[in-house]
């Protein structure tokens, strides 16, 4: 299947998702991100504030920020790339392009990704095998990964059934080291 249809065929599945199931999904993943040192003791947590029907990102990040940690949220360019600014509270945002919710705070620029100590990002999918991950089309996110350093641990945030065996892979496709379903994180395995 090409990532055009993949990318449909995953939105459609997410349509059919409940409103309990989104909430309870959320949860879990919260729980199990919230409960490993690696998460707890980063610094600066580069994040997504999600929108529709993604894995809701909004009780993390309030968690987060509370524990202390510094998350930053991505800040859409016209050109396609992903400046970051920080989160500080619920105050702190305001809609952006594509109604997402940014922080009014300076922009850090796209290399701000680079100084973060954990990166979680959104996915549509990923390849168990490769961890190679397929987002929205823009090439937002290939470009914001392909600053992050390989030590930094970077997670994607999926539903049940978005972790595959097999996602179409162009060269400039980034790859993650975790995924987070509902109840269960796993670090893929690829070199
Ligand atoms: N929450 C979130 N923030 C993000 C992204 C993302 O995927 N999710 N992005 C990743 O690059 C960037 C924004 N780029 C985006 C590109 C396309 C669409 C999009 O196709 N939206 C659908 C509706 C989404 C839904 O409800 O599921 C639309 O406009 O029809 C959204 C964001 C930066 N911030
Ligand atoms: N480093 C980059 N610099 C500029 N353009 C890029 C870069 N990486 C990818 N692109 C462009 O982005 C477009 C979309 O790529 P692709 O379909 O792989 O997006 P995606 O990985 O699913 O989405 P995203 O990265 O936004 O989550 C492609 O046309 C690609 O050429």
């Amino acid at each position: 299947m090409d990532k055009a249809n993949l990318r449909r065929r995953i939105l459609a599945a997410r349509a059919g998702l409940s409103e309990e199931t989104l909430r309870t999904s959320a949860a879990a993943t919260r729980e199990l991100l919230l409960d490993q040192p690696w998460v707890q003791m980063a610094g600066l947590v580069a994040c997504y504030w999600s929108i529709g029907t993604e894995p809701d990102t909004h009780g993390l990040i309030l968690a987060l920020w509370k524990h202390g940690a510094t998350v930053m949220l991505p800040v859409q360019r016209p050109d396609g790339d992903l400046d970051w600014a920080v989160y500080d509270g619920p105050d702190s945002l305001a809609p952006g392009p594509y109604g997402i919710m940014e922080p009014v705070d300076e922009r850090r620029g796209v290399d701000a990704i680079r100084t973060a100590s954990l990166v979680i990002v959104p996915a549509l999918a990923v390849d168990r095998s490769t961890g190679v991950r397929l987002g929205r089309g823009k090439g937002s996110y290939d470009r914001a990964l392909a600053r992050v350093g390989p030590h930094t641990p970077t997670v994607a945030l999926l539903h049940e059934g978005e972790l595959l065996d097999g996602v179409p892979a162009e060269p400039h496709d980034q790859r993650v080291r975790y995924v987070a379903l509902p109840g269960e994180l796993i670090l893929l395995g690829h070199p």
